[in-house]
């Protein structure tokens, strides 16, 4: 099924310009931006338009495509299934796989008793909430509050979950939609943008995220870039789409503003 390019008028035009760069990074969030969100995290998969696009746009010159996750680079690399020469981000800027031999995270001995706390902490307070779960990941964990009984119940978890954290040294917290994750490597998407944009130079990026901690990758945009909010809340992000399957209009006429463009330069015979 061809995506839809119904958008307002100002992301259309903002688009074409983007598309219009020589090089161009395209940075994407996943869960909430390329996949709908999901009450068992391990189910979350692409929305299949989202995903062809992402490839087509993978194969194109000129174009680095890049993933910048909260999720540990495990975890997004078996369920994003990105295309071949994807960069990828992940533990909100603390993993990195540019393509290149990169040294893998590694906590120092103070880290890994910290992360350890944390993760007896989380497991202690969910095993008090009925639908609670937590996430083992690299630098920390999380705790889920997405099959809590009530919004309410599901705030006061996370509330718990607060404030028993406070008491671990080395414990920072990232709030994020029914999660809060601790982690004992103070990372952001800002700096993981940031790594992306000195590792492919590009003339412009564009960022699509929905949730909290993408605010610190669109707080790093700047000049020619563009910035999508996903969904509603308030944003740093110039642009806002309603939901992920309406990533999938964006960046189709990407795609299509540069085979254009490639089109009109070629040379006849
Ligand atoms: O930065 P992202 O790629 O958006 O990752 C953020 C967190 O996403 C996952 O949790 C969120 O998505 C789940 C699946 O839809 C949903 O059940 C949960 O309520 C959301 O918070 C993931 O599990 C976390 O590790 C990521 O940090």
């Amino acid at each position: 099924m061809e995506p839809s390019l119904d958008m307002d008028e100002a992301l259309r035009r903002a688009l074409e310009r983007f598309a219009d760069h020589r090089q161009i990074l395209i940075a994407l969030d996943f869960d909430g931006c390329v996949a709908e969100l999901v009450s068992n995290a391990a189910d979350a998969r692409p929305v299949p338009e989202n995903a062809a696009a992402i490839a087509a746009l993978a194969g194109l010159d000129g174009v680095d495509v890049a993933y910048v996750s909260g999720r540990s680079l495990e975890s997004l690399r078996e369920l994003a299934q990105p295309p071949q020469g994807a960069l990828l981000i992940g533990s909100h800027g603390a993993e990195k796989d540019l393509g290149e031999d990169a040294p893998g995270l590694e906590l120092s001995t103070t880290e890994t008793m910290s992360r350890g706390q944390i993760i007896s902490t989380l497991e202690e307070v969910a095993a008090d909430a009925p639908g609670a779960w937590v996430e083992h990941k690299p630098a920390g964990a999380a705790l889920h509050v997405r099959n809590v009984e009530g919004d309410e119940l599901g705030e006061r978890v996370l509330e718990h979950g607060r404030a028993a954290l406070s008491l671990i040294d080395g414990a920072y917290l990232k709030n994020g939609k029914k999660v809060l994750e601790s982690v004992v490597v103070l990372a952001t998407k800002g700096e993981g943008i940031t790594d992306l944009r000195a590792h492919t130079s590009p003339d412009a990026v564009l960022f699509a995220g929905d949730d909290v901690t993408d605010e610190h990758g669109f707080a790093v945009l700047h000049g020619e870039d563009l910035g999508i909010k996903v969904g509603e809340g308030e944003t740093a992000a110039g642009h806002r789409i309603a939901e992920p399957k309406d990533l999938a209009g964006v960046l189709h006429l990407i795609a299509q503003q540069r085979s254009a463009a490639r089109s009109e330069t070629r040379p006849t015979s």
